[in-house]
């Protein structure tokens, strides 16, 4: 008995020692790591810095919440609390670099849990399972939006521009630039993705669209009535007409009734990984809507923002108009245009990315910390959200000297923008619908410069962040029609 006591009461001994020994390592290493956090503040109780970061962005100046405290704490990392979350902002081309080469290895994509609902991640209910559903599915977005698959859908993308200006642009003294930007944009995307074109049906699923991105961005108060309750009933709507349309197009797709390449949808249904894994239909319906959201106020945005910079610099608009109207004459009559004629729109894209730098439709994303780490002689704890921003590079000097100039020039030559130049972000979760995006855009520019010219009817209209920037009025315009005679243009 006695040699059992004495067992049992130095095991009790050897683990209250363990304990205690393991408790003050934990604590000084708590303590000692907290003094190494990146400087900064956190601001209020619970709401921290978010009302800060929000109204920068609702007075005009988004960049401002991020390049005031990158020259008052540090331009490498700064601490702040956003979301109701510790946060660091991991700032200039080393902090991007960081965060983007180490998706998966020290961080991971992060959104508020409020986003779940309206986007649930996958149909998989077990952790595994979901992880590996992600990797194929971020493989099956990335093939059906690459490069060779887009390419053939150039004349597709040209007809439906053309339509667009004739009916909402030909024959009007005035537009509002930023509604039909938004209209052309979905329209485009509804046939590219699943082939529907009549207006009548787009129409039909245009106004649940609009809801959820109203409600992706409201305060997530699940309660009837709210913007963000009436997302989340947009979001089943639409997710439950995609469904149907995905299973009405495998049958289809068997019967011989459509062609394993007439739009996005029919790629996603016949993609096979390299072990022949393909899609559920519930998780091709949700990528499709994740997609559709993704690209939808983004490229409009950007669209009606060049319209804005065009009008303002007729320099630009005068190299943008030449080099369209050398496309034009290469082509015959009727003509639509292919994918090699993008590639001589160079000036254009310059243009383009001009203004992704200056109003970039996205500002910045989050990502989660999956492990303690250090950076730059700062710890970063496991969970922390850290998030990147195309201000911190994008109207920075250093990187883009005179930043608040419009200057397409600068992205002329070869030199390397990795890091700096960011609208579309990098690594692992860089934008899938990059390629999608120019493709639209230098479209939309081909027809806009080589029909019009125009001038604002609010010289000094504001942009407004919502959080994506829109011109606070829409961008109304005067429009004059190039006169056309024989078939040739010339301009007013
Ligand atoms: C000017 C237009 C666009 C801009 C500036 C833009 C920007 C971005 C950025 C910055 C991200 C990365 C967010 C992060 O780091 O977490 C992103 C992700 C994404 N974008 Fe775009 N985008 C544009 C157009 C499009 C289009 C047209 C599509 C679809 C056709 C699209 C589909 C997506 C998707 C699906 C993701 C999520 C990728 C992932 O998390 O793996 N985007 N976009």
């Amino acid at each position: 008995m006695d040699t059992l006591y004495a067992s049992l009461l130095s095991l009790f001994v050897l683990v209250l020692s363990f304990s205690l020994h393991f408790f003050i390592y934990y604590e000084s290493k708590t303590t000692k790591n907290s003094k190494l956090l990146p400087p900064g503040r956190t601001g209020w109780p619970i709401i921290g810095e978010s009302l800060e970061f929000l109204s920068t962005g609702w007075k005009g100046h988004p960049e401002k919440f991020v390049l005031d405290r990158m020259s008052k704490f540090s331009p490498l990392v700064f601490r702040t609390s956003l979301m109701l979350e510790n946060a660091a902002v991991f700032c200039g081309a080393q902090g991007n670099k960081f965060l983007f080469s180490n998706e998966n290895k020290l961080v991971q994509v992060w959104w508020p849990s409020s986003a779940e609902k309206i986007f649930p991640s996958s149909s998989s209910t077990d952790e595994t399972s979901k992880t590996k559903q992600a990797m194929i599915m971020r493989r099956m977005v990335n093939t059906t939006l690459s490069p060779e698959t887009l390419r053939s859908y150039v004349p597709i993308m040209d007809a439906m521009i053309q339509k667009h200006f004739a009916i909402g642009w030909d024959g009007k003294d005035e537009i509002i630039t930023y509604e039909l930007t938004k209209n052309f944009t979905f329209t485009v995307a509804c046939k590219i993705f699943v082939s529907i074109d009549d207006p009548e049906k787009v129409r039909y699923l245009c106004g649940p669209f609009e809801s959820i991105i109203l409600g992706f961005f409201s305060i997530p108060i699940d309660l009837p009535g709210t913007p963000y309750r009436r997302g989340i009933v947009a979001a089943n709507f639409i997710r439950k007409e995609l469904i149907a349309i995905v299973k009405q197009r495998k049958i289809d797709l068997a019967q011989g009734k459509a062609t394993p390449t007439q739009d996005i949808l029919s790629h996603m249904l016949l993609f096979r990984d390299e072990d022949g894994n393909g899609m559920e239909e519930y998780d091709i319906a949700n990528k499709i809507l994740v997609s559709l959201i993704a690209g939808h106020d983004t490229t409009s945005s950007t669209s009606a923002f060049i319209v804005k910079f065009l009008a303002e610099f007729p320099q630009v608009y005068n190299r943008v108009y030449e080099e369209h109207m050398e496309i034009a004459k290469s082509k015959a009559d009727g003509e639509l245009l292919k994918w090699e004629d993008l590639s001589k729109m160079k000036y254009s894209w310059n243009v383009a990315c001009e203004v992704l730098r200056l109003v970039p439709p996205i500002q910045g994303a989050f990502r989660e910390a999956m492990v303690d780490f250090m950076y730059n002689g700062y710890f970063i704890p496991k969970g922390w959200k850290l998030y990147w921003s195309a201000y911190s590079t994008q109207k920075n000097p250093e990187f883009f000297p005179r930043p608040e100039k419009f200057d397409p020039t600068r992205f002329e030559g070869n030199e390397s923008r990795a890091y700096t130049f960011i609208p579309f972000g990098g690594g692992l979760h860089v934008c899938p619908g990059r390629t999608y995006a120019r493709l639209e855009i230098l479209v939309f520019m081909h027809h806009l410069v080589r029909k019009f010219k125009w001038e604002k009817v609010i010289p000094d209209e504001q942009i407004i962040y919502k959080p994506t920037p829109v011109p606070a009025k829409g961008l109304p315009i005067r429009l004059y029609p190039h006169k056309i005679e024989d078939g040739v243009v010339s301009r007013e």
